[in-house]
């Protein structure tokens, strides 16, 4: 059966250990199994998340005076001269990734500025000549965001969806997988008409998005159905990791921009994805090469409608991922510049897994699994 198609509004607060509303959690938990998408309260007031709108303020002005540098300054700390992949792109840098379900393509436009924490790849980011403070306004939000994303994965585990990975305690799961995470943002703007990005899955764990305009799309039971614009509200979806890991529970979805302004202006929008900590070993359920049901929550490999969850069954066969070089890897598939550097062999993208188990087995560690972990706070929700 397709799966319902309701994108609620949640309030969780910032501070871990704080209570979680039971009905909230019961919407994020409904959210995360039907399609994976929510929208995420940036609000004081009754323990709700909140960075300041001074500060999310800041950081639109932040992304517009970026973008307003000439175009020979952004192509000079283009992605693609960087050892660490950071920098100005266009969809020019970006592999073909188009993932509609009905084969419909529309042309990705969009240009951005990739910008990650310290321990993805190397540190430094990298903006036009004189937008330094542009650029140190952008590391202050990824911080602000990280936390965001924390609470939002504390709540995951809070509301059970990691507990067939064994995961079931918000504090060990945060100490264990969260205390130095691997993020990365990007500054996106879209032109005012045919502003798109291609349909495709995120491939972390999750993504808190900034939208400064409507456009967001989200392929459910068999349609594309559009993500509200709340002013002021983020917007969270799942990657193809945590589907992986929390055994399917987690949705990892489909969805895509369109955009055309009626006024004439472009969309900006700021999507911030975080991983686990490197070192951390993922098991993952298996399952999509026997075409059965994966896990106890029962999720079939795709529901039939069209929207079919393929990836978060990418790996066919039950492995364990090293989530860093799954990051890397996925990185070589989507930035041209890293694909040829692996083909040159200069191992700089050797990074091979991740699309395929085949690849991904020289990773494999069987002997490290899920570990088990219950407490107090887990046992109050
Ligand atoms: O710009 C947006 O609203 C969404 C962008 C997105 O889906 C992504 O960067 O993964
Ligand atoms: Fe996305």
């Amino acid at each position: 059966m397709a799966p319902s198609f309701h994108i609620p509004q949640i309030t969780l607060p910032s501070r871990a250990g704080d209570a979680i509303a039971p009905d909230q959690l019961d919407l994020l938990r409904q959210a995360c199994l039907d399609h994976g998408f929510f929208l995420l309260n940036n609000e004081d007031g009754h323990g709700g998340f909140h960075i300041a709108p001074e500060q999310i303020g800041r950081v639109w002005s932040a992304a517009a005076d970026l973008f307003d540098a000439p175009l020979d300054a952004k192509r000079a700390v283009s992605v693609a001269s960087s050892a660490n992949n950071r920098g100005y792109f266009s969809s020019a840098d970006h592999a073909e990734y188009n993932k509609d379900p009905a084969g419909v393509r529309i042309k990705d436009n969009k240009e951005g500025f990739f910008f990650g924490s310290d321990n993805l790849i190397a540190p430094g980011n990298r903006v036009p000549a004189g937008k330094a403070a542009a650029g140190t306004e952008m590391e202050g939000y990824m911080e602000a965001g990280r936390a965001a994303c924390v609470a939002v994965m504390r709540a995951i585990v809070t509301a059970g969806l990691l507990a067939e990975a064994g995961e079931t305690c918000p504090d060990a799961f945060q100490s264990r997988y969260l205390s130095d995470p691997v993020y990365m943002a990007k500054c996106l703007k879209y032109p005012p008409s045919n502003g798109n990005t291609d349909a495709h899955t995120d491939y972390g764990c999750i993504t808190l998005l900034l939208p400064g305009d409507s456009g967001l799309e989200v392929h459910v039971g068999g349609a594309w159905h559009a993500v509200p614009f709340a002013p002021g509200a983020f917007v969270i979806n799942f990657g193809d990791l945590l589907s992986a890991w929390s055994r399917g529970a987690v949705r990892s979805t489909i969805h895509r921009v369109i955009y055309n302004s009626a006024a004439g202006a472009p969309r900006y929008s700021l999507p911030l994805f975080l991983h686990p900590n490197r070192g951390t070993m993922v098991r993952t359920p298996g399952g999509a090469a026997a075409g059965g049901s994966v896990g106890g929550f029962g999720r079939p490999v795709g529901d039939g409608s069209g929207d079919v969850v393929v990836d978060t069954y990418r790996w066919a066969a039950a492995v364990c991922v090293d989530t860093y070089s799954y990051v890397l890897s996925r990185f070589d598939a989507t930035y041209k510049h890293r694909a040829a550097a692996a083909g040159a062999g200069n191992g700089v993208g050797t990074h091979a897994m991740g699309d395929n188990a085949g690849a991904g087995a020289a990773k494999v560690d069987e002997g490290t699994g899920a570990i088990s972990t219950t407490c107090a706070e887990a046992a109050k929700a």
